[in-house]
């Protein structure tokens, strides 16, 4: 953990301007302090000597204002500047991430740290602790100079003294890293157990475990709380540490400044100066400890983020230095060349030596249960890439066994990946004129209608603005298979790759939805996973993969109709 990481800076060049403004805004403020110091003192010289205090006093509320005006100030930029790089943070991770092949992205519980409360911890740390960094860098040095030249003495009393403080921050400072760090992983296993309880509940619910997994959050939060403790334990020791170096050091220049009064060889004015203004040479450096702890998580995951922003970058290399890939025609050309593909370097390969030309049509692959079916279909799409030999193919539009719907309406679950505006379509055939107001709304009609799900959705409440729930929460299976065959429709790709597309479907569901893939297999290359008999009936092409050394898959028949 560095106490100032410059790639910050570099990656994500937006948060330069907030943190320079806040900079200014500390210098700023500092130079003030001074002022205001000597203001304070002119007007305490005026009420002893019996002096005229108007014009002394007039200063110091001047100075006062400025200084209330530019602490407001600095509030609002600070909560906009750290808003704004976790805001940033966050979407330049989406986006790295997005352009990564499946196995190449983070596992979810690292993914959903980093980008919820990882981002989120950036902010004190961008926001705060760094202008306090760069402050604390200027202001010490304008306050020993201005000492400098008003009392000298007083100034090298501060110089010898103000060394302790950054020497005992650094030491506080390591034994917090160990600290924050088992904190991070604690809070990374929470979250990450959480994801798994939430995506698993309806399984334990079934088995009767779901009161089981209450104990073991309860153990895991019990780790997070006491590493929690323990960081705040050595962030309050250590501010109470820095705090009582930094009143030593301005007592010891106060009782020379007072000795030397006594002894009548220093002026009131130049004293008084001097107490108050040694304070502001410790006082930037003491902020910047006690702004270190609340970023120090922020630190750390910082750290976690730019390594994983910096990580396309590398895999970019990887795939230009001639590793072999998927690369993608102009044409609606698909061809499999010698691909093996393992999940992990250490298990054996699901796939082997398999070569594939395919054509446009329709092509349905079948083949046990596990032998690399929805692989294949990956591998295709380009969501995978194989440990050997190429894929190479256009845009793909990929229907898995299980279709993401979003919470949100029908309309928005059927045109989920549809161009805008989606290609006009031939709806004089289409019954349904119920609820058409525009034609993109036609075409989603006509989609559903293809796939027999036009009546369901026109009884619904709101027909196409009917809610559906977080991942198509109230829809049955089948009709969850037919809405992702809509979508299918809609799309314009010319590969479409259909994982058992119609498992859920019986009687007419599945001959419409049969119907649909035969006729989206006129225009483009459709590969479709399937144990149906009545779709391989319609297929132009069959791909039969079978086990045939140990786990290993490999090609066994591939059949022109
Ligand atoms: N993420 C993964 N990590 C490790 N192994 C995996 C992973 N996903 C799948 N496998 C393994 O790869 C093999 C092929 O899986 P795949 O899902 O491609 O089979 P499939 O032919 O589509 O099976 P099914 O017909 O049952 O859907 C299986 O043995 C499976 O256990």
């Amino acid at each position: 953990m560095k106490p100032f990481d410059p790639r910050l800076l570099r990656t994500v060049p937006a948060v330069r301007a907030p943190i320079a403004a806040l900079t200014a805004v500390g210098v700023l403020s500092g130079a003030l302090t001074v002022a205001t110091a000597f203001a304070l003192s002119a007007l305490v010289v005026a009420v002893v000597e019996g002096a005229p205090v108007g014009t002394p006093a007039l200063w110091l509320a001047a100075l006062f204002a400025a200084r209330a005006l530019l602490a407001a100030g600095s509030d609002i930029v600070s909560a906009w500047a750290g808003a704004a790089v976790s805001t940033r943070l966050r979407s330049a991770l989406l986006r790295a991430w997005g352009r990564l092949p499946a196995e190449r992205r983070p596992d979810p519980d690292t993914a959903v740290t980093l980008a919820t409360s990882g981002a989120t911890a950036v902010e004190p740390y961008a926001a705060r602790y760094l202008p306090t960094l760069l402050t604390a860098a200027l202001v010490p040095g304008l306050a020993i100079a201005t000492l400098a030249v008003v009392d000298w003495p007083s100034a090298v009393i501060v110089v010898l003294t103000l060394p302790l403080l950054p020497v005992f921050a650094v030491l506080i400072g390591k034994a917090t890293q160990t600290s924050t760090e088992r904190r991070w992983v604690a809070l990374a296993q929470l979250s990450g157990h959480f994801l798994d309880v939430v995506r698993g509940l309806p399984t334990l619910v079934g088995y009767g475990r779901a009161g089981h997994q209450v104990g073991v959050v309860k153990e895991v939060s019990e780790r997070h709380r006491s590493a929690t403790m323990a960081t705040l334990r050595i962030a309050f020791l250590s501010s109470a540490a820095l705090e009582l170096l930094a009143s030593i050091s301005v007592a010891i220049v106060a009782v020379v400044v007072g000795l030397r009064l006594s002894w009548g060889t220093m002026s009131l004015g130049a004293g008084l100066v001097a107490i108050l203004l040694s304070p502001e040479a410790y006082w930037p450096i003491r902020r910047v400890g006690a702004e270190f702890h609340s970023a120090a998580g922020g630190a750390v995951a910082l750290d976690a983020i730019l390594a994983h922003l910096e990580a396309p970058n590398a895999a970019c290399e990887g795939a230009l230095s001639g590793a072999p890939v998927r690369s993608t025609p102009n044409a609606a050309l698909v061809e499999v060349e010698g691909v093996e593909y393992r999940y992990a370097a250490e298990l054996a390969p699901v796939l082997r030596d398999l070569t594939l030309r395919l054509a446009p049509g329709l092509t349905v692959v079948t083949g046990p249960s596990g032998v690399g079916k929805s692989t294949l279909l990956e591998l295709l799409a380009g969501l995978r890439t194989p440990t050997r030999g190429t894929v190479t193919a256009p845009a793909a539009h990929l229907v898995t066994q299980r279709p993401f719907i979003p919470a949100g309406t029908v309309r928005a679950a059927v045109t989920l990946g549809a161009p805008r505006p989606i290609p006009s379509i031939d709806v004089s055939a289409s019954p349904m004129s119920r609820g058409m107001t525009s034609t993109r709304d036609e075409a989603v009609w006509e989609a559903l209608r293809r796939v027999g799900l036009d009546g369901v959705v026109a009884a619904l409440p709101g027909s196409l603005d009917a809610p559906l729930g977080d991942d198509g929460f109230g829809l049955s299976a089948g009709q969850r298979q037919r809405i992702a065959l809509a979508r299918a429709s809609l799309c314009t790709e010319p590969l479409v790759l259909l994982d058992e597309p119609t498992a859920h479907l019986d009687g007419d569901a599945a001959e419409q939805a049969h119907a649909l893939i035969a006729e989206l297999a006129e225009r483009r290359v459709v590969v479709a996973v399937t144990h149906r008999p009545e779709l391989l009936r319609l297929a132009d092409h069959h791909v039969h993969l079978e086990p045939v050394h140990g786990p290993a898959t490999e090609l066994r028949a591939e059949v022109r109709r």
